[in-house]
């Protein structure tokens, strides 16, 4: 019967409808639906054409999203409606105002949890990891992360696996390429930094990124393929990668290969540790946050322990937390700093007289900050609504939509910042005796490393990371950023790296000081 209809309609449409007819028709079809999209969408925002909603914009834009991203927002006094083409969710409002990011992050977070959207994309890789889990699940694993990682064990293992890294690995390579006046892409280096060092934190294992030669890591480069792979998924209209996954075919496959290596490799690794447990009946000397949890009851059953499951989809989550928004934060760090050698002679003039005490550097901890605010290692991110609800601007959000907070615009946001926003300027987080005063900031509008109850548990990890790295590179070593390499750009991706990384190469401070 249907069939019939559809044939009948499709003679009528022959016999009695000139193409011409059927071109007018779609064309003002088209400029309705246009006109309809401006007047609901505010000045300034961008165009969301029929059927193909913000994707031509995007195409568009792709090498230069974020700063188009930041314009837009601007021009259309910080909030904008956004739609894809392919359903499944694919539409929301995007923002950078504080008061909407507090409104989701805090004020009525129990509305904007991470959602299906997220879950679904990241569940080979992540399984019920802390960065995909919602709810209950989600506040079991933040527990059990706030008080490891903020123990003074904890504090006291990392601070020294960080200060091993460094002086053990990190300066001696660099020493052996200044030797040979080799040149080397920075953020591959800071990347293998910060993967050794996250693995081990979380799991007590030598990841052996950074050995001689820069050796390829299977569970490193398995990681990296499982986290793009994923990613891809939000590019990826969900029909296609839907039916791949089905079929086991292509992307869908190597994704499925390389979360099983990661996995594979997670799990080995919480077999051995509890094998450890049993035979010597104790995790003691072992301050990493497997052994930790492994060795902790549950808060609520004391005569239980974690889960093997638990364990390995915790340190997941957690590798890929930490692995590599510090080492993308350190690239632009030092990009911006060889183009502002007063801020450098600051820098170099606080380490020393710190005398190696991080946590006295303040001006180092201003330079980190303010670089953060022109390049977020999460330059945007999304929660999606559980019911409609109504931002503190006025926007109208509805349920199962989802609200994009643009860190990198908030952070070159002129009514935020001042004027000399796009300014490097250290000194606006210094207080008048120059001491760091970030503190007072608003997290909601430095929102760099979230806010609120999901607030980065590695934050000051992060920080006392990537001070032990700045410090100890650049009181060796001058770094020339290599002229002639391809543009410093960043790459669209959800973590900001370079897109062609960084050329330098490092010359000894001894040897070439005046
Ligand atoms: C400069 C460095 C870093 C930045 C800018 C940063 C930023 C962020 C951001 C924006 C989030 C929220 C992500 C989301 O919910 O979608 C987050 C969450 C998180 N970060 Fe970081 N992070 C950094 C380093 C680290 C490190 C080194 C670790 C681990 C040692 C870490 C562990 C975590 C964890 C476990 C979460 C999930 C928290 C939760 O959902 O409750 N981060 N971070």
């Amino acid at each position: 019967m249907a069939s019939e209809l559809v044939a009948m309609a499709l003679r009528f449409v022959g016999e009695y409808v000139r193409a011409s007819d059927l071109a007018v028709a779609s064309a003002a079809l088209f400029a309705c639906s246009a006109v309809r999209n401006r007047l609901t969408s505010p000045r300034g925002a961008p165009m969301l054409w029929p059927v193909f909603g913000i994707l031509p914009a995007l195409f568009a834009h792709l090498d230069d999203i974020y700063e188009w991203g930041t314009a837009a927002l601007a021009r259309s006094g910080g909030t904008f409606p956004y739609r894809g083409m392919w359903g499944g969710g694919s539409s929301g409002v995007i923002t950078s105002v504080p008061a909407n990011v507090e409104h989701l992050l805090k004020a009525n977070f129990a509305n904007y949890p991470k959602g299906p959207y997220y879950r679904e994309r990241f569940v080979e890789l992540l399984g019920d990891g802390i960065f995909n889990a919602d709810g209950d699940a989600w506040r079991a694993q933040r527990r059990a992360a706030t008080a490891e990682m903020h123990s003074a064990r904890f504090l006291e293992f990392s601070s020294g696996t960080i200060g091993d890294l460094v002086t053990g690995k990190l300066v001696p390579l660099l020493e052996s390429l200044s030797a040979r006046g080799g040149a080397v892409d920075m953020q591959d280096v800071l990347l293998r930094f910060t993967f050794d060092n996250i693995c081990a934190a979380a799991f007590g294992v030598d990841a052996g990124c950074l050995a001689d030669g820069l050796p390829d890591v299977p569970f490193a480069r398995a990681f990296e393929r499982a986290t793009e792979l994923s990613l891809s998924r939000f590019v990826t209209p969900p029909f296609v990668w839907k039916a791949k996954r089905a079929l086991g075919v292509g992307s869908e496959r190597a994704l499925v290969e390389a979360a099983r290596a990661v996995r594979g490799f997670a799990e080995r690794t919480v077999a051995e540790r509890r094998a450890e447990l049993r035979r010597t009946g104790t995790l003691a000397g072992r301050c990493d946050l497997l052994s930790r949890l492994m060795s902790s009851p549950l808060p609520d059953c004391p005569d239980q322990g974690y889960s093997d499951e638990f364990l390995r989809d915790f340190c997941i989550s957690f590798i890929l937390a930490g692995r590599d928004t510090s080492s993308v934060a350190l690239t632009w760090f030092f990009w911006l700093l060889a183009s502002h050698p007063d801020v450098e002679s600051r820098v170099l003039a606080d380490v020393a007289a710190a005398g190696g005490d991080a946590s006295s550097m303040e001006y180092l901890h201003a330079a980190l900050t303010e670089s953060m605010r022109l390049y977020p290692p999460v330059p945007v991110d999304f929660k999606e609504a559980l019911k409609d609800d109504v931002l503190p601007d006025g926007t109208a959000v509805r349920a199962r939509e989802r609200v994009i907070y643009y860190t990198y615009a908030m952070g070159r946001d002129k009514s935020l910042w001042g004027p000399d926003c796009l300014e490097f300027r250290p000194e606006r987080w210094l207080d008048k005796r120059g001491a760091f005063a970030g503190g007072a900031e608003s997290p909601y509008k430095y929102a760099v490393f979230n806010a609120g109850p999901r607030l980065c548990v590695g934050k000051r990890f992060a920080y006392t990371q990537m001070k032990a790295v700045a410090a100890a590179v650049l009181a060796r070593f001058r770094i020339e950023v290599l002229p002639g390499q391809e543009a410093i750009k960043p790459k669209l991706n959800t973590t900001l790296y370079m897109k062609h990384g960084l050329m330098v190469r490092f010359a000894r401070r001894e040897q070439t000081a005046p």
